[in-house]
């Protein structure tokens, strides 16, 4: 639709404008600093940082209807800058002009609706909102598309120099790092730190796909993280997990679709995410509060991190009620089925709790609330979404594992309407799968496979003198018919077939 098509008064506000003054904005101690370079922790306190809109007010100006339909009638342009997250664009980081956004695809991923058995089988309503549905395959391409857009904004407007974009991961971090860091012609290249043997076949070869540099290290991801960290404090590299803030810009654009996608009543909503570094949660609780401050949503929905018990210090920490005697206790993890979300020792946690508090002030006690679940949990609920036409990783199992759960304990009302964050592909973990098919998990994992979940291929293989196709070589034509009866006739008595009358 072209511009003077759109109802007038829409029409100032349709293609965003580069503006807006921004600082990293220190969570402990509350001071600010300039944006014009990469800070990760405060210079004063250490702490981790976020971006601070400082014209906050201007946007509370506008009424929270008319950002409604400026969101809505952005839909309808054929920008490329605004058909991913950036729709959103002065909810994060107008300082981005909308040339210096990168947009591989990311963002728009669909929310689909459970069908009636898997309803049943939760104990409420739901949808999944599919993020394995991005171009590497996770959400971790919304946070990658704002931070690689700033790092071309530094380098378009600011005359930032060659950079290293940097980052430890558990796999997913690093498969989007590496695919938005390709992408740049000059200027970018990137490096990614995985922990050996714990990340999937599938997670390792992306970035190898996209040309990073791959480093293993021994350990875990909190291993490689503590790296990547002193890397980016001694050495000139820009770190691209979510303790950079950009990447949390990004990510709240979860919230934003999710708002969109319910006509902005979404007060009557559950929405479960998955934990491990925290930088999710840190962004959707984020973005719900940016909503629900410019009136754009009238209130907030309830938000449920999720957490495996092989790895939950959130969890941990969230179980002692008062708030003066909470203390975060990193823990040592166990192997996971969710394996993106294995960390002990989540970098976002001065964030969270920050935030938590500041939503539950709004929100209520119960509006932010930390469940845990087990592998045989995970698994099963990873295995029952399948079976029921959906494609979520162990990640988004472990969202449906935990909301059974609340609505089982009473944390979330059965009539209550829920969305579950299917943070990746299914086929990322699908060694998973295997292990549970072919009943071979390590004792380690305790994951039981149960006989009604588990599927293997069965082999029909013509019994001797009966020819065989062999690829590349053609078949005599009564050989072909010898076989075809063979294998049709085994096939259908397989499947219990009817001959047609
Ligand atoms: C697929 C997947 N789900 C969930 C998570 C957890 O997200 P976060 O680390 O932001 O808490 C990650 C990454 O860590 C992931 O890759």
């Amino acid at each position: 639709m072209k511009i003077d098509q759109f109802p007038e008064h829409i029409r100032p506000y349709l293609v965003p404008r580069a503006g807006g003054e921004y600082a990293y904005e220190c969570f402990s101690c509350g001071r600010e600093h300039g944006i014009e370079r990469l800070l990760y922790t405060c210079p004063d306190c250490g702490s981790v940082l976020m971006i601070k809109d400082l014209e906050w007010s201007r946007l509370k100006r506008i009424p929270g209807s008319l950002w409604r339909e400026i969101f809505d009638y952005r839909s309808m342009l054929t920008l490329p800058a605004l058909r991913g997250i950036y729709r959103y664009h002065e909810l994060i980081g107008s300082v981005i002009p909308p040339e210096s956004v990168v947009w591989l695809g990311e963002g728009y991923t669909p929310v689909v609706a459970a069908n009636a058995v898997l309803c049943d089988w939760a104990g409420c309503a739901f949808f999944f909102k599919n993020d394995g549905q991005n171009p590497s395959a996770s959400f971790k391409d919304r946070g990658m598309a704002s931070a690689f857009s700033y790092l071309n904004y530094l380098i378009g407007h600011r005359g930032m120099e060659d950079v290293l974009a940097i980052c430890a991961s558990t796999g997913d971090t690093s498969a989007s790092a590496a695919l938005y860091g390709s992408y740049f012609v000059h200027g970018v290249k990137s490096a990614v730190l995985l922990p050996h043997g714990k990340v999937t076949p599938q997670q390792l070869g992306q970035p190898l796909g996209s040309g990073a540099r791959v480093i293993e290290i021994p350990g875990v991801f909190d291993d490689c993280m503590k790296v990547v960290e002193y890397l980016s404090e001694h050495y000139s590299v820009a770190l691209m997990n979510s303790k950079n803030a950009w990447r949390i810009l990004g990510q709240e654009s979860y919230s934003y679709e999710i708002a969109q996608a319910f006509d902005y009543e979404i007060g009557d909503l559950a929405v479960f995410v998955p934990i491990g570094n925290a930088g999710n949660i840190t962004a959707v609780l984020q973005g719900f509060l940016k909503l629900h401050d410019l009136g754009i949503i009238p209130a907030l929905p309830a938000v449920f991190g999720v957490q495996s018990e092989h790895a939950n210090p959130v969890y941990l920490y969230y179980l002692e009620p008062e708030r003066e005697k909470r203390r975060f206790r990193p823990v040592t993890v166990r192997p996971s089925v969710a394996q993106a979300a294995m960390i002990g020792n989540p970098v976002s946690m001065p964030r969270v709790v920050k935030l938590v508090e500041e939503y539950r002030l709004r929100a209520g006690e119960d509006a932010v609330r930390v469940v845990e679940v087990s592998e045989q949990e995970i698994m099963d609920a990873m295995l029952t979404a399948n079976r029921n036409g959906h494609i979520v990783c162990t990640q988004g199992g472990e969202c449906l594992a935990g909301c059974r759960k609340a609505v089982a304990s009473g944390m979330q009302a059965a009539g209550r309407r829920a969305v579950l964050d299917a943070t990746a592909h299914a086929l990322k973990f699908s060694v998973f799968q295997d292990k549970y098919f072919s009943d071979s998990f390590e004792p380690e994992y305790e994951v039981v496979p149960k006989a009604e979940l588990r599927n293997a291929p069965v082999l029909v293989s013509p019994p001797d003198g009966v020819p065989k196709p062999v690829p590349g070589r053609e078949m005599p034509p009564e050989d072909f018919r010898r076989f075809l009866a063979f294998a049709s006739g085994a096939v259908a008595e397989l499947l219990g077939l009817k001959r047609k009358q």
